[in-house]
């Protein structure tokens, strides 16, 4: 009724303008007039008050610019304020909250408790006593303890709003029973009565509940608002409440704290067992950004040059350049420089070594000629293993460690000082298991009735919803199919995506996964499952990779893509692999597969891997092959020291490399094969190609629970920097979540392979993009190779136990695994360092080595070469005395050395406390 008189005022306006502008304006014209017909009427009334007395004209227009003039500064000036405090620094402007917060509840006090007379107090009386009634005087408590939390913790904004809402509920829970409590007086009764009680809050709460429910029920309901309040200002979830209130017990001392939690301590020990261990190498964490694409190339070059960064020292001796040289430095340096090899029967230290460089490059200039340095001789592993268990009276030193790798050198040298490498024993002819091991499948349906009947499908969907597209063909995988729609002029892509759910119940599978468009065509790709899904056979793939006579060892079969095309791929390229899935998708067949392939087409002379298999029973059936360097790892925390290991052993490779001047381990190896690099003259190392390290861990997860950091750490640097040494990595995990897979090990891990995720959250922790969460499991993955940005399907090949079996028993039988007894044993004893010797360690095993190598029990020699001051190398003297590494002080000439330089290893094993256990 109301909308008619208004249309027929517009008709009249639009019947006006519409012949002169055309129907095109008709709109504009429409309006136009319609807004504008109010306002002329304002206008026709506003005339009323203009008529103003002539004289008094000119004083009101004076007033009115005064009075506006006024008004503009006093705004502008609170305007200013305004804006001055939104630029102050928000740490002023919480304090300033917190300070005015203080001033009120100082106010309040005085208003309260100390019953303040005048204005303030009358105000302070009808606000606060008016509203809180007789529990006024908590008040000034209740905003002083506000105010003290905002200057605490005013880096907690937001638990702010909880507070507020909790108090809130607080105060109106327990003023609520105080006024029920106090007779629940009425407003009839005055406002003093009010004030008695609970107050005006007071009154608010309970009046309604108990007029509408009586007091019996309004009181518990009261209680469970405060006890509500409670909860929310302590953020104490209902089911804590117990744990709280024996926290708060442990705090006021009526409670025991409880036993710490087994694995804190397992790690704090761990930890503190690496920290013995290890020699003090900054801990330094790569910090590529998880979200930037990786850079193999860059990361390694980035890596490489923080390792070149650090300083170099060569093996060979040089004498000391500023000064006459004395007899003990020619004695220092003699026995240095012809490694003691010659003197004393005994290899070359590299503390020794180091010491004597120490010496060459002092901060003086050169004065004498130097004598020409004689290269270092490397040492033989064989025989400091003997020699360090002589020393210790007999007693095997160390246990079974062998020297040079179980201290891992800490600093590098041109030439690392071993002769070990990762070889085959003697002239085995090694055959590789013949494929007819495994069983061959059958080459894969071409088309069933299923796709047709899902072709039919589509197009009816596409009919009822008239979309105008067409399925113009399909590929079929082993598990899924893969329709292709073409779409007609002007139709979205995104109705065909629109359509998902639809699509989904007329095929009546819930995963189906629409690609747009697929790679290289101008269709969407429709996966849908098979509902005749075919198993893909690890033989078969391995087949065509025989075929296709590729003989990279590295190289091993994934399974069969959508496109029915076989997925190979050589893990030296991809070059580190993280494979994750929920249980029972199929990764440990992946795994499977992996091993299986390397030991179909590679000889532990080409390969050799580091298998951990925390869950104790998925690799069990490899036990003994001879690509093992050390049995299967399932102690989490031994794998944490197997990539320690790892990671020594990757920087000895580097070594090599940069002595022998190779960029990579296949040059290196190629020109080892040809012979065309050779030791340096009077070492003995018989150089050997390096094996490809492959090193498997079959649960992620259960190794960063046990030592987080140190496994993270030597991931980023494995990955970092091994593709060049031949190192690779196989991560698989069932829990991608963010403290397994971490953003630094996401970052460097290059390669990634999806199998079915219980959620898109661990999609996106794998692929950085959803889609797993739509995968079918038993082997239905995704596979991101680096450096592509779309991941591929494909179903994952099997291989059963019985195929695994028969190859596993080829490989033993032709050999036994030659086992590296270091990987694993790097902090295996506890280390008992004599309490004397205390933080001068190092330094004593310095002195004991430059003394027994020398033969010369000097003080001042320990005082030069260790630029210690007297009284330190004094100690040191002492110290090697009641070891019986020299004899009793004889005034002012050198004591006697009481030990032989063959048996300094034992010496040293002994003082650092390696010698029992
Ligand atoms: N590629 C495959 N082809 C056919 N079936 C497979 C494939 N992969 C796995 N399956 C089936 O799925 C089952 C579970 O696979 P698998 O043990 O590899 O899962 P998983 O992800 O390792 O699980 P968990 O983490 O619990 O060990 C296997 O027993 C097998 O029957």
């Amino acid at each position: 009724m109301a909308s008619r008189p208004s249309a027929a005022k517009k008709q009249p306006a639009k019947k006006a303008a519409a012949p002169a502008k055309g129907p095109v304006k008709k709109a504009a014209a429409k309006k136009a007039p319609a807004k504008r017909a109010p306002a002329k009427k304002a206008a026709a009334r506003k005339p009323a008050p203009q008529p103003a007395p002539n004289p008094t004209n000119g004083v009101y227009r004076l007033v009115r610019a005064l009075w506006l003039g006024l008004a503009h500064g006093v705004g502008a000036v609170f305007r200013g304020i305004g804006q001055g405090a939104k630029n102050l620094d928000p740490a002023h402007r919480k304090d300033g909250v917190a300070l005015l917060l203080l001033g009120v509840a100082l106010i309040v006090a005085a208003g309260t408790w100390a019953d303040l007379k005048g204005p303030v107090g009358d105000l302070v009386e009808i606000l606060v006593t008016g509203a809180f009634g007789r529990l006024d005087l908590l008040v000034p408590i209740l905003l002083g303890a506000i105010a003290v939390r905002l200057i605490r913790h005013p880096e907690k904004p937001e638990a702010n709003g909880r507070i507020v809402i909790g108090l809130s509920a607080l105060v109106i829970g327990v003023l609520g029973q105080v006024h029920i409590a106090c007779g629940s007086p009425a407003r009839s009764e005055g406002m003093q009565a009010i004030r008695d009680a609970g107050g005006l809050i007071g009154w608010g709460a309970a009046t309604p509940l108990s007029y509408t429910m009586t007091d019996v029920l309004a009181v518990p309901l009261l209680v469970l608002l405060t006890v509500f309040g409670l909860l929310v200002v302590t953020a104490t979830p209902v089911n804590a409440i117990p744990q709280r209130l024996r926290q708060l017990g442990v705090r006021l001392g009526v409670a025991h704290a409880p036993e710490t939690d087994e694995f804190t301590n397992d790690d704090e020990r761990y930890d503190e067992q690496w920290r013995e261990a290890l020699p003090a190498r900054p801990r330094k964490r790569a910090q590529p950004a998880a979200a930037e694409p990786y850079d193999p190339d860059a990361a390694e070059q980035e890596a490489l040059s923080r390792r070149r960064g650090r300083p170099r020292r060569s093996a060979v001796p040089q004498p000391e350049m500023n000064r006459p040289m004395d007899a003990v430095d020619v004695a220092a340096a003699a026995a240095a420089a012809l490694d003691g090899a010659v003197l004393h029967g005994m290899p070359p230290s590299p503390l020794v070594a180091d010491l004597t460089q120490g010496v060459s490059t002092g901060d003086r200039e050169s004065t004498t000629p130097t004598p020409t340095p004689v290269p270092a001789a490397r040492p033989q592993p064989g025989k400091l293993k003997k020699d360090a268990t002589k020393a210790a009276g007999g007693e095997p030193a160390g246990g079974a460690v062998p020297d040079l790798t179980k201290t891992p050198l800490p600093k590098e040298r041109d030439l690392p000082p071993r002769a070990e490498q990762l070889q085959l024993s003697g002239d085995i002819t090694y055959s590789l298991p013949s494929l007819d091991s495994l069983t061959r499948g059958g080459p894969g349906k071409a088309r069933s009735a299923a796709n047709d009947a899902i072709v039919a499908s589509l197009t009816t969907v596409f009919t009822e919803f008239k979309v105008d597209a067409a399925v113009t063909g399909f590929t079929r995988g082993p598990t899924v199919t893969r329709y292709e729609v073409e779409l007609g002029p002007a139709v979205k892509v995104e109705r065909i995506t629109a359509l998902t759910k639809n699509i989904a119940y007329a095929v009546a599978s819930p995963d189906v996964r629409i690609i747009s468009p697929i790679p290289g065509k101008s269709a969407v790709g429709i996966e849908i499952p098979n509902t005749d899904r075919e198993m893909v056979n690890l033989g078969d793939v391995l087949r065509l990779a025989e075929s296709a006579e590729d003989d990279d060892p590295m190289l091993v079969a994934f399974g069969k893509d959508v496109e029915g095309g076989y997925v190979m791929h050589s893990l030296a390229k991809m070059p580190h692999m993280l494979v994750a899935g929920a249980t029972g998708s199929g990764k440990s067949s992946c795994i499977n597969c992996l091993i299986t392939s390397i030991m179909m087409r590679a000889t532990p002379e080409d390969v050799r891997m580091i298998l951990v298999d925390p869950k104790r029973v998925e690799l069990t059936a490899y036990e003994g092959i001879p690509h093992l360097i050390t049995p299967i790892i399932t102690n989490p925390k031994r794998a944490a020291e197997a990539l320690q290991w790892v990671v020594r052993e990757m920087d000895l490779r580097y070594d090599d490399l940069a002595a022998y001047g190779y960029r990579h381990i296949d040059d290196f190896n190629r020109a080892v094969r040809e012979g065309k690099v050779k030791p340096p003259e009077g070492s003995e190392r018989e150089l050997q190609p390096y094996p490809y390290l492959l090193v498997i861990v079959d649960e992620l997860a259960d190794l960063m629970m046990v030592a987080p950091r140190d496994v993270e750490d030597a991931i980023v640097r494995i990955t970092q920097l091994a593709r060049a040494a031949g190192i690779h990595l196989v991560l698989a995990t069932q829990r991608p979540s963010v403290d397994v897979v971490t953003g630094l090990i996401k970052a460097n891990v290059p390669s990634r392979l999806a199998f079915a995720t219980s959620s898109l959250a661990d999609s996106r922790v794998i692929l950085d993009q959803p889609g797993a969460e739509k995968l079918i499991g038993k082997g239905d993955g995704l596979f991101l190779p680096m450096g592509a940005n779309k991941p591929t399907r494909m179903q994952g090949a099997f291989v059963t136990e019985e195929e695994v079996a028969t190859v596993v028993q080829h490989c033993k039988d032709q050999m036994a695994p030659v086992f590296r007894e270091d990987v694993t044993v790097g902090t295996k004893q506890k280390k008992e360092i004599d309490e004397d010797i205390g933080d001068d360690l190092d330094l004593l095993c310095q002195a004991a080595e430059l003394v027994v190598s020398t033969q010369f029990g000097s003080t001042s020699m320990l005082q030069r070469k260790l630029r210690v001051g007297f009284a330190k190398a004094g100690r040191l003297m002492d110290l090697m005395e009641s070891r019986s590494i020299v004899g009793p002080s004889e005034g002012s000439k050198a004591r006697d050395v009481l030990v032989k330089p063959d048996e300094l290893d034992g010496v040293l094993a002994v003082i650092r406390g390696e010698s029992e256990g």
